[in-house]
């Protein structure tokens, strides 16, 4: 079989070489290229055939060269979720050439992320996070391994753990309170707004002063440039790109999408280089005036210089790993939190009662005299239990994704390395084996009242029946941020606001879009009108 397929790549590269040469001549050239695509698959179903012969997980018929891509349309998730009906909680398929395997159901998600959570560590490359990650020199693509052990341990020191959170619990607030006068500026203005649009403004703005101080947010032009970055970045590595997934296309570039991904890393690039420059300049000028910068606060970024001007550093970071870190906690960070909220938003206005009885909690426990805190989130149980119903029907990141490291075994079925996983999140939470009547927004299951045992179901990854961040060492270090994000924020607008839609709409759809994060088809613009004015004069 080896000389076979060393004989055909000898083939194919004399086939190229051929092609190169005779560029004009686009007869002889249609005529090799056929002859060079039917050897090709014929080779590939020969060598397919011998691997068919390990124990697969059950799978639809593939076709030649795109496999089952052509089934994950409209929105994969969900077309994941369909097949799944009719293959069972474990399938493969092969997306082009890439070996995969879902996981549908808690059960096989357990298996996968916890019972063999070290051969399914790492995740798979796109030639768009390479590119953008300046070669894939970030934290949320980095294989398993030392360094992404090293900044897993700088995230939670100095980014998302409980000490830097609590120090930053100003900057969220100044944030949630800038963003209530808006809303009141726009319903003065007689204005109605774009729920998503705002809200990921605000999010923004909240990981950019925890990332880099003011640097993005002291003017609104800068917060613009930086919103703008992290929306054109989620929609095109959200993007379907032959090349990750069809061999011979690997070093083609017909979608044009190098041009477009060079454009938003070039766009990026200025910006970092602009906010590294200004942190060093602050860095000097405190060193020069010996005063050490006591009382400051220090951001992830002086934290990343630090590290990287650091000599004996366990790891040595270059300026790439600190670009391609900050703009993963961008892309992971800020759209998630605000897509939840505004899910959230879209399901109480569709549930009139739900709404009703989360304001008469936050009335009963906070009043009329104050807005709501952080610091109030405890007492606001059927608060947590709107905002984990919304992330059971509304997974932000609907699939989870994971490349497996070495061969495994499970459930009998044999997973060689390199087979991308997909736990599908969202039907997980859709599972009518785990949930009752699952399609109906319901948080009262969640407050113990039904005697379900989800009283005390947590969402950080440790019950299976409902993983919205992930679970195990690779799960989302954000959750906390997240939960606090999304509440807080929610809790004000409902305690500030009644949310009225376009006349003659009483409700909201929900239907979804296709993309990396889970998105409203269609944008929430909604009407806010003031039921507490919250800044009332002094
Ligand atoms: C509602 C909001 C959010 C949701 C639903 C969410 C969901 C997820 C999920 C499903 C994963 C993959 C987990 C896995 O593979 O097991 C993940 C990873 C990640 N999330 Fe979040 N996330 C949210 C907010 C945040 C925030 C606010 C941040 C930081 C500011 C953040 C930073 C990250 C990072 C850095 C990773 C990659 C971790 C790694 O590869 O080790 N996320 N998130």
């Amino acid at each position: 079989m080896d000389s076979f397929v060393r004989i055909w790549k000898s083939y194919t590269t004399h086939i190229f070489l051929y092609f190169k040469s005779n560029m004009a001549d686009y007869q002889g050239y249609i005529i090799l290229f056929i002859t060079w695509l039917v050897s090709t698959i014929v080779v590939r179903a020969i060598l397919s055939r011998k691997q068919n012969k390990t124990n697969r997980p059950p799978s639809p018929q593939a076709l030649p060269i795109i496999g089952h891509l052509h089934l994950l349309a409209p929105i994969p998730h969900q077309a994941l979720h369909k097949l799944s009906t009719r293959y069972g909680p474990i399938m493969h398929l092969f997306l082009g050439s890439v070996p995969c395997v879902i996981a549908s159901t808690p059960e096989a998600a357990k298996e996968f992320l916890k019972t063999h959570e070290t051969s399914f560590s790492n995740r798979p490359q796109s030639s768009a996070v390479d590119f953008l990650t300046y070669g894939s020199q970030d934290f949320s693509f980095a294989p398993y391994g030392p360094y992404w052990k090293f900044m897993k341990k700088i995230c939670m020191s100095e980014l998302l753990g409980g000490h830097t959170l609590n120090q930053l619990l100003p900057v969220r607030r100044q944030e949630t309170l800038k963003f209530l006068r808006l809303l009141l500026q726009k319903e003065k203005a007689g204005e109605a707004i774009d729920v998503g649009g705002e809200l990921l403004r605000l999010s923004n703005n909240v990981v950019s002063r925890m990332i880099m101080s003011q640097t993005c947010s002291e003017d609104d032009s800068e917060a613009e440039e930086v919103r703008k970055l992290v929306q054109d970045t989620v929609l095109l590595t959200g993007k379907f790109n032959a090349s990750d997934f069809i061999w011979f296309l690997r070093n083609w570039d017909l979608q044009g999408f190098r041009k477009r991904l060079k454009e938003i890393r070039d766009r990026f690039d200025t910006m970092m280089e602009r906010a590294i420059e200004e942190h060093q300049e602050e860095r000097k000028k405190i060193k020069e005036e010996g005063s050490g910068g006591e009382g400051q606060i220090k951001d992830l970024l002086d934290v990343l210089l630090d590290i990287h001007e650091h000599e004996n550093s366990d790891i040595k970071l270059t300026k790439e790993n600190i670009k391609a870190f900050i703009l993963d906690i961008f892309m992971a960070g800020t759209d998630t939190a605000a897509l939840t909220t505004e899910w959230t938003l879209a399901e109480l206005i569709n549930h009139p009662h739900v709404m009703e009885r989360a304001r008469q909690e936050i009335d009963a426990v906070i009043g009329n005299g104050r807005i709501v805190e952080e610091s109030d989130l405890v007492n606001l149980p059927y608060l947590q239990a709107v905002v984990k119903e919304t992330l059971r029907i509304h997974p932000t990141g609907p699939l989870i994704v994971r490349e497996s490291s070495e061969s495994c075994t499970i459930w009998g079925y044999d997973i060689p390395p390199k087979t991308q996983l997909f736990v599908n999140v969202w039907a997980i939470g859709r599972d009518p084996n785990h949930w009752e009547k699952p399609l109906e927004f319901r948080p009262e299951r969640f407050l113990g009242e039904e005697g379900n045992g989800k009283g005390q179901l947590d969402v950080r990854g440790q019950h299976f029946h409902m993983i919205p961040f992930g679970s195990g060492r690779r799960g989302c270090p954000g959750t906390s941020l997240a939960l606090q994000f999304v509440q807080t924020n929610l809790a004000a607008m409902i305690q500030c606001f009644e949310w009225k839609v376009k006349e003659g709409n009483e409700t909201v759809d929900m239907e979804e879009k296709p993309g990396l994060t889970l998105s409203r088809a269609h944008p929430l613009i909604c009407v806010p009108v003031p039921r507490l004015n919250p800044f009332p004069p002094m």
